[in-house]
């Protein structure tokens, strides 16, 4: 394997551009970022130098919603409702999944993300465990939730607790700071108020995050109102779900009494426009409100399956845009904004780092190709990667200083997509033969 990808090392990135200057950046060997300037290459004795002309460096991006190993349903399901595409496609293809399926799937979500600039993602799923090796393997930041579903039967809900501890259990005992364990209630609509309390005070008592499913269509606040008598986001913080480490996903169909609720408990909530455009929940978040409200907003792209891939770059230009259209407002959500959220506010969700270019921050850094087309001319650099770029213009990527992808090569990638597919067609020929 090419010598750069090998260990944690001293890196000096010469010459780089930051907000129109030229730069050095100096990363010492724990992996942070021990000076930013002009003269930062004197400053270390580096042991790799990457060349950072003609490169536009920005952090690390962050996404806030995934179900990686999802990667593997990628185009099985298209143009449905959500819930027939849940109970119709997606249910029955996941009751065949095998651990194996999941850390292939998880490889192959890690290969696309780190192609596209993602360096740390938080995940629901199932078979979490080899999900967790696979991220260990191609050295990125994650958060993983067992996918907690109950269904209100309580012999589920006894399965699933098992299910979250043992989890929790294991994610604690690889002492690995890229790795955190969370706890995941799908919904209010597949969780019992039994199921979401357990949740919150396991939470609490676990000092771990919570992510969940919120207010992702109208008919989960239509029942959700006529069964319990209140909103989804009142029904989660009466069951101690709504915390600083909760993060929400989708939050669409948000009231403006609720997004004040989400600030006030800082929540974050993770936007998520492709999978709501395509599942047409026909709301777009109320980003204006939960500003206001002092929610953090951070950026997902949600599963592959109904995204239909995971580069972030795309997803800030479809959440400024989404905005702008569905608010009626085209200063809403500018691209300083959008950037921010799939970094800073990303990183403050899953509690990474300030998410930041700044000394002290452990060096999650992207580098965007300043040759590319979709970054000439180059006016402003925040611009360009919201609305011109997507993930074929991240050259290099590093997590925590570590060298993931160099010049778009990313070790061992045939291998992983090759047994993706493989996994894939095996798992859908195993649910055919069921059926
Ligand atoms: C963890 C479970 O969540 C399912 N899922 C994937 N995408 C969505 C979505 O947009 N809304 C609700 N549930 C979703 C996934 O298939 C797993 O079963
Ligand atoms: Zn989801």
């Amino acid at each position: 394997m090419n010598e750069i990808f090998s260990a944690q090392r001293s890196v000096l990135i010469a010459g780089v551009t930051i907000d129109g200057s030229t730069v050095d950046i100096a990363i010492d060997e724990t992996g942070l970022i021990a000076s930013i300037g002009e003269d930062a290459r004197k400053t270390i004795d580096a042991d790799i130098v990457i060349d950072g002309s003609d490169r536009l460096a920005m952090p690390g991006m962050v996404n806030t919603h995934t179900h990686a190993a999802m990667t593997l349903l990628r185009g099985y399901g298209d143009d449905m409702l959500l819930q027939d595409w849940l109970s119709q496609k997606i249910w029955p293809l996941e009751a065949h999944l095998t651990g194996d399926d999941v850390y292939r799937g998880t490889k192959l979500a890690c290969l696309e993300m780190i192609r596209s600039g993602t360096v740390a993602f938080n995940d629901m799923y199932f078979f979490m465990d080899r999900a967790a090796a696979a991220v260990d393997e191609m050295g990125m930041r994650a958060t993983f939730a067992y996918g907690f579903i109950d269904l209100g039967m309580e012999e589920k809900r006894e399965a699933e607790i098992k299910a979250t501890e043992a989890l929790t259990t294991h994610i604690k005992s690889l002492n690995n700071p890229r790795i955190q364990a969370a706890v995941g209630p799908h919904s209010i609509y597949t969780v019992s108020q039994e199921g979401l309390s357990w949740c919150g005070e396991y939470a609490k008592e676990q000092d771990i995050g919570i992510h969940v499913h919120l207010s992702e269509t109208e008919k989960e606040v239509i029942d959700c109102v006529a069964q319990f008598g209140k909103r989804p986001a009142v029904l989660l913080d009466e069951c101690g779900c709504l915390t600083p480490r909760t993060v929400a996903a989708h939050c669409c169909w948000l009231d403006e009494a609720e997004c004040r609720l989400l600030g006030e408990r800082g929540v974050s909530a993770s936007h998520n426009p492709a999978s709501n455009m395509k599942l047409a929940v026909n709301r777009a978040m109320p980003y204006h409100w939960l500003k206001q409200y002092g929610a953090n907003i951070a950026l997902g792209t949600d599963g592959c399956a109904s995204n239909n891939n995971l580069d972030m770059l795309e997803e800030m230009k479809f959440a400024a845009l989404l905005q702008k259209f569905a608010w009626n407002s085209p200063t809403l959500l500018p691209a300083g904004e959008a950037v921010s959220m799939a970094t800073a506010a990303g990183a403050r969700a899953l509690g990474t780092g300030p998410g930041t270019l700044t000394v002290g921050a452990p060096a999650d850094i992207v580098l965007l190709d300043a040759r590319a087309a979709c970054n000439t001319p180059l006016f402003h650099a925040d611009s360009n990667a919201v609305y011109a770029c997507n993930g074929g213009a991240v050259m290099t990527v590093l997590c925590g200083g570590r060298i993931l992808m160099h010049e778009r090569e990313v070790p061992g990638e045939e291998e992983i997509v090759s047994e993706a597919a493989a996994a894939a067609r095996s798992l859908v020929d195993r649910a055919e033969q069921a059926s």
